[in-house]
């Protein structure tokens, strides 16, 4: 989850030929990276030189305390993603520490041999099976009932900012989902969300938060609040309460965390369940709902896995039921928009630390780069998703149809360079969570609904620490007009999953 986007920007200009020495400086700035880049691997290239012609597969980057591997090939961020001696575990300890707030005593709880693994398989069986299948029809519920809120008749609803309608249905969706009914979240609290994402890389950085990003503190501060009165209730213990919640806090509990400690670590779920997630599906609706043609081929593809049901008396259509388990085969066109949307929204860094001095061995090319203990390795998802050898030229363009119907080559090509959700042990568990909220309700939208008022947006980086660039409007997206499409007036709405 942790994401320099600065940095990603300037790698992703190093290796496709936008640099500018200006650029370069402005983006150095800020990650307090001292000099230019020296390349250690190829040592005769100069980095002055407009980089087109040559894509780095692996070089160091000196910064202030030393320098950090960057990786931009990726059959070898593949292999770095695979290879147990690159560990993500001391910056989930580091990011919890200065980003949630968890105390040192809980650090060195955590730091303990084995401990960060149960963490792990708490969470990764926490999100899969039967545990992720829940989640989904509990967040899906309350998707559907706010479609079938929408005024019947022409009239439909008229959203005064469609930023703050997405963000409030799939945060509070995934509230509940989560938490269970006892979520102390409510529409007023979604605001601390996000002014906690705007400042959450400041406050990962653990110096002075109060002067850094004394709003997102704040925002922290009142999200916990409410959080540390649900776990001394031991609401998270209830039936209806998602195994992401009800086993990690056994687990602290087990390892001696007191309850009115639990929600500063705990708070860091509400993080990752909504931080990107929502500038995704955020981006997802803008695409789909600013082209009329990309949303009118969706609906087509969504009405064959849809259920409806008419009343006998007026034959008018009453419930709909969207089948979410058909929907990645029967809508190619939905899924490849949303594929699409990772590729070009991402901007993830991905990040692991070297435990052992490690050799890395190019699969393809036989050639080995020594990794020295200590060092962190870096990658760019900016990079990886713009390069022309693998997307083909022009890349920059939003193109869905380049998801339908790519040959097994490309596939192959792809695999390693499509990295919006991480990979190898951290593949984001919560991934399938995520594309059930968004893809459910895109869909729905499309095959009952026209939406008036979409423009895309130009795109800034994400949030230092997030992964997900975020449209140029910033907080307050644009008007739009919901309304129900004719025949769909009465329709109530329902997902199976
Ligand atoms: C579109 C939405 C999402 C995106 C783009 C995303 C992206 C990521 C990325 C890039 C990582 C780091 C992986 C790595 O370094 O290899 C990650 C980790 C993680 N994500 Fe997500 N995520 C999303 C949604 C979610 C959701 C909904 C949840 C929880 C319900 C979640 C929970 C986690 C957790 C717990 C980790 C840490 C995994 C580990 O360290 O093993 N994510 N995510």
């Amino acid at each position: 989850m942790l994401s320099s986007p600065n940095l990603g920007g300037l790698l992703a200009s190093l290796t496709q030929g936008e640099w500018t020495p200006g650029e370069v400086a402005t983006a150095l700035a800020v990650p307090l990276v001292l000099y230019l880049v020296k390349i250690v691997v190829f040592p005769t290239v100069d980095p002055r030189e407009p980089p087109k012609d040559y894509a780095m597969p692996i070089c160091s980057l000196p910064m202030l305390h030393g320098y950090v591997y960057v990786i931009n090939d990726p059959v070898l961020i593949s292999a770095a993603m695979r290879n147990r001696n690159l560990s993500f575990d001391p910056f989930s300890l580091e990011f919890a520490s200065g980003a949630m707030g968890m105390t040192k005593e809980h650090v060195e709880i955590f730091s303990r041999p084995g401990n960060m693994e149960e963490v792990s398989r708490v969470i990764h069986a926490a999100l899969s099976g039967d545990n992720v299948f829940r989640m989904n029809v509990r967040a899906l519920k309350d998707i559907a009932a706010e479609l079938s809120n929408v005024p019947s008749g022409n009239e439909g609803l008229r959203v005064p900012d469609c930023a703050t309608w997405l963000r409030n249905v799939i945060a509070l969706a995934t509230m509940t989902a989560m938490f269970g009914k006892n979520s102390p979240f409510t529409a007023d609290d979604v605001p601390d969300f996000w002014e906690f994402d705007k400042g959450v890389g400041l406050l990962a950085l653990g110096i002075a938060p109060t002067l850094l990003a004394p709003k997102s503190l704040a925002a922290r501060a009142r999200s916990q609040a409410k959080l540390t009165a649900y776990y001394e209730a031991h609401h998270d213990q209830a039936d209806d309460v998602a195994a992401i919640i009800r086993d990690r806090a056994a687990l602290e509990r087990r390892h001696g965390i007191p309850d009115r400690e639990l929600a500063l670590i705990e708070y860091s779920m509400l993080f990752v369940s909504t931080t990107n997630t929502i500038p995704t599906l955020i981006w997802f609706f803008i695409h789909v709902f600013a082209h009329k043609d990309l949303a009118a081929r969706i609906r087509a593809e969504v009405a064959l896995v849809a259920t409806v049901a008419t009343d006998p008396d007026t034959g008018r259509r009453t419930t709909a039921s969207i089948d979410l388990s058909r929907l990645e085969k029967a809508c190619p066109t939905l899924h490849a928009t949303y594929r699409e949307t990772l590729r070009k929204y991402s901007d993830v860094l991905g990040n692991r630390r070297v435990m052992a001095d490690t050799t890395l061995r190019h699969p393809v090319t036989g050639r080995e780069y020594l990794l020295k203990k200590g060092v962190n390795v870096q990658w760019a998802a900016q990079v990886t998703h713009g390069l022309d050898d693998v997307w083909g030229e022009g890349n920059d363009a939003f193109d869905p149809d380049r998801f339908v119907e790519t040959s097994a080559v490309d596939e192959k090509k792809r695999r390693g360079a499509m990295i919006p959700f991480g990979g190898g042990r951290n593949l984001c568990p919560g991934r399938n969570f995520a594309q059930a909220e968004n893809l459910g309700l895109v869909s729905a939208v499309a095959l009952g609904f026209d939406v008036e008022g979409m423009e895309v947006p130009g795109a800034v980086n994400a949030y230092m620490g997030t992964a997900v660039k975020r449209p140029e409007w910033g907080d307050v997206g644009p008007p739009i007009h919901l309304k129900r499409r004719p025949g769909w007036e009465d329709v109530a709405w329902e997902f199976k999953c």
